[in-house]
């Protein structure tokens, strides 16, 4: 791919989501699985020969020197030595604070792209080490193949998905991560799960009770969406829920039937990360 090329930053889904423990510095012991869905934002970049990092595009509240893509390009060129610099254009689709990972996936898309623009010849797994020091979400971007996930989010066990059709809706809030995973009512005890023994189906999302207490929209959309699909779900810290359709058309009709005032959309589950072919 090229310069001028669009390079896609996809959504993800938590298709399930259990905290099994506490790490003494506080990041939760999580095992999930992360799906890849067809919902993207789109990343352009120009080079620069004078080796700043600028944003042309800053996002409303994010200050571009905090913004994950800016971060990302600036810890590419410290950890490289790469002395080239680039203007990034980001176009933003995907809710903040939706659980959907988009920061994270714009920054794991600006390593993926950076990476071979520059020629930096970083490997795929020295990107997701990397990775980890921007978020625990954006490894899984960079690994690119929908995957069972342990740890923090970093240690995978790739899984092969039936083709679905996911209703997604956004409750209209943005949900800050810490503050669910610092409530002191959190589960944190879920009993660990093999990899091998994970099928689609199986398990919870247990941030989804402090989420929906928090945030009575959630509990709201939840509850409509339940109606649609019983194993409807919340994905990530929130704030999207999601329900799972193998019948595309099923998928259309619950979203036909929306109540007003709730927003939603139709994604299709991916086999992997678009750029997972990517060097
Ligand atoms: C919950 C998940 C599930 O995929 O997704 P999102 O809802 O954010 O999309 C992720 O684990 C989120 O990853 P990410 O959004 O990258 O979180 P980070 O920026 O690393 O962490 C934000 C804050 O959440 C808490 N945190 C995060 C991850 C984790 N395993 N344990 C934690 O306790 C920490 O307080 C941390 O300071
Ligand atoms: N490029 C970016 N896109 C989205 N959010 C960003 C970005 N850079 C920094 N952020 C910050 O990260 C927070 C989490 O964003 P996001 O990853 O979209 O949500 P979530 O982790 O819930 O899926 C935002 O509220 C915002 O303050």
């Amino acid at each position: 791919m090229n310069w001028h090329d669009a390079w896609p930053a996809p959504a993800k889904l938590n298709l399930f989501l259990h905290v099994t423990g506490r790490r003494a510095d506080g990041y939760h012991l999580l095992q999930t699985v992360f799906r890849f869905i067809d919902r993207c934002d789109t990343l352009r970049f120009a080079p620069r020969v004078d080796g700043a990092i600028e944003l042309a595009t800053p996002l409303p509240g994010v200050p571009p020197e905090s913004d994950l893509t800016v971060r990302a390009a600036r810890l590419l060129q410290a950890h490289s030595g790469c002395r080239q610099g680039a203007t990034i254009h980001l176009d933003k689709r995907l809710p903040m604070g939706g659980g959907l990972g988009g920061g994270s996936s714009d920054a794991a898309t600006v390593l993926l792209a950076l990476n071979h623009l520059w020629g930096t010849g970083l490997t795929r797994a020295e990107l997701e080490h990397l990775g980890l020091n921007l978020g625990a979400d954006v490894p899984v971007f960079v690994h690119g193949r929908n995957t069972f996930a342990e740890g923090v989010g970093e240690r995978f066990t790739d899984v092969a998905l039936p083709a679905a059709t996911y209703l997604v809706l956004e409750p209209p809030v943005h949900v800050p991560t810490a503050a669910i995973f610092g409530a002191p009512e959190l589960p944190r005890e879920s009993t660990p799960i093999a990899a091998a023994q994970w099928r689609p189906g199986i398990g919870r999302n247990d941030l989804e009770g402090v989420a929906c207490a928090r945030f009575p929209a959630i509990a709201e959309h939840l509850a409509w969406l339940r109606e649609q699909a019983a194993t409807a779900m919340m994905t990530g810290s929130g704030a999207c829920v999601f329900a799972a359709f193998s019948d595309p058309a099923a998928a259309a009709a619950a979203l036909a039937a929306l109540p007003a005032g709730f927003s939603g959309w139709l994604a299709e589950g991916l086999e992997q990360h678009p750029l997972a072919e990517i060097r």
